[in-house]
């Protein structure tokens, strides 16, 4: 991309005439990517919308409702949209708080020229628009039984600011200690079924009879607190995060025997009996799939923990000092300056955003990364001064 003069996002009016016989009330934008107009808005719009998409289609004079993917922005007062890069129109929520003002609706990228096939569709696909780099995410697979959980819980208790824990989504039962939101989301086949169809998943698999899956929003919204995301998922699950976007570290974990996994599944006393034999019928596969399968990075075997523990430290760079965080780069070029009003608790002002648009990564399914953000604060007093986000 080269330099490219700063300009700006202007505000939209309300009431215009928008020429395309839609009745508008004032919150759509109009987009030209080729022979489409987008119209970001939609005609459901009341004073805070539903962020609805149409696409005019000019060659034909017929109007599609595309298949929309991803999670979309949140009902919001008006919104400003420019295209880039030919493919994605980036949009600015009115109203919206700086770290949630900037969307990015993918109209022709990769990602949703793939889609567009698999749905025989129109697809557009939301993704949120993210300052800084995230850490790569550490995927962690292995037989049930062999300790994931106890390693990852070791981790998160030593380094918690460090690393948060990748919440899936799961329709067996809660086991007694285990909190909705916290260890999984439990949830009905139905609504997860739905949720997969429309894209929110990373991955999902069949898992002792229960369907499991990671949400793209349990992991960028670890990364979005700053945290390094774990995922404890099954070898199935891993070969699908492989395939994916997600640039990850896979490790495995291998219990030292069939009688030592098959001690630790009785001692934990979670299961049925039923449910252990079919753990374990399935644990000889899975075992011999983490093995030699290539998805693996590393291959740990949990003979014994406080072992195990160090020995996973260590490949996570956690052996010496800890590892040093990079700040995001503030650049000068491709810069856009946008319009946009702030609401904190007891103060509300106007910011004028600086955004720079050079150094994006990733999109949708997930996040688009990247941005650097300057927002200068215009209370009534005027300019106070600029501050950088994050
Ligand atoms: N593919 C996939 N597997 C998952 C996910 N969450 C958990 N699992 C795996 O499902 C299996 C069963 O997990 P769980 O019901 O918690 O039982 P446990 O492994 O015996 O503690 C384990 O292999 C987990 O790694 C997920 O989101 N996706
Ligand atoms: N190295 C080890 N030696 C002995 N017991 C272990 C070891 N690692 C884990 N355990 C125990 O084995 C059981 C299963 O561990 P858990 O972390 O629940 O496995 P997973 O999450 O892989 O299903 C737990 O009761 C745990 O305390």
């Amino acid at each position: 991309m080269g330099e490219a003069p700063a300009f700006f996002v202007d505000n939209l009016q309300n009431g215009f005439s928008n020429g395309f016989g839609l009745k508008s009330k004032g919150f759509e934008t109009f987009t030209d990517v080729g022979d489409k107009t987008f119209v970001i808005g939609g005609a459901n719009s009341d004073s805070t919308s539903s962020v609805g998409i149409q696409i005019y289609d000019k060659s034909t004079g017929k109007w599609v409702i595309p298949t929309v993917l991803g999670t979309k922005p949140k009902t919001c007062k008006g919104h400003s949209a420019i295209l880039l890069n030919e493919d994605r129109i980036m949009i600015s929520i009115r109203g919206s708080t700086p770290d949630d003002c900037i969307w990015f609706l993918e109209v022709d990228t990769e990602y949703v020229k793939e889609q567009k096939k698999d749905f025989g569709t129109e697809v557009v696909a939301w993704s949120k628009g993210v300052t800084g780099e995230a850490e790569k995410p550490v995927v962690i697979s292995g037989p049930s039984g062999v300790g994931k959980g106890t390693l990852i819980n070791m981790l998160m208790k030593e380094f918690p600011s460090m690393f948060g824990f990748s919440v899936s989504h799961t329709t067996r039962a809660p086991r007694g200690m285990e909190k909705n939101g916290v260890h999984y989301h439990f949830t009905e086949r139905n609504v997860m079924e739905n949720d997969i169809k429309h894209g929110k998943f990373l991955e999902f698999a069949s898992v002792h009879g229960n369907l499991y899956g990671t949400s793209i929003e349990a992991v960028e919204a670890v990364a979005d607190s700053g945290k390094r995301c774990i995922l404890d998922i099954d070898v199935q699950g891993a070969r699908s995060v492989r395939a994916s976007y997600l640039d990850a570290v896979f490790i495995f974990i291998c219990p030292p025997s069939m009688r030592e996994l098959e001690e630790r599944l009785r001692a934990r006393g979670t299961e049925t009996e039923d449910q252990i034999l079919k753990r374990l019928r399935n644990a000889e596969a899975e075992i011999e799939q983490g093995e030699s399968s290539g998805i693996f990075d590393y291959i740990l075997y949990n003979h014994n923990l406080e072992e195990c523990y160090e020995n996973l430290m260590e490949l996570l760079g956690l052996g010496g000092s800890a590892p040093i965080k990079q700040k995001p780069l503030s650049k000068i070029n491709n810069k856009m300056v946008i319009n946009c009003e702030t609401k904190e608790v007891g103060n509300e002002a106007k910011n004028l955003i600086i955004l720079d648009v050079s150094s994006l990564k990733g999109g949708a399914p997930g996040r688009t990364r990247g941005l650097n953000i300057h927002a200068i604060d215009l209370f009534s007093d005027g300019l106070n001064g600029i501050r950088e986000l994050r």
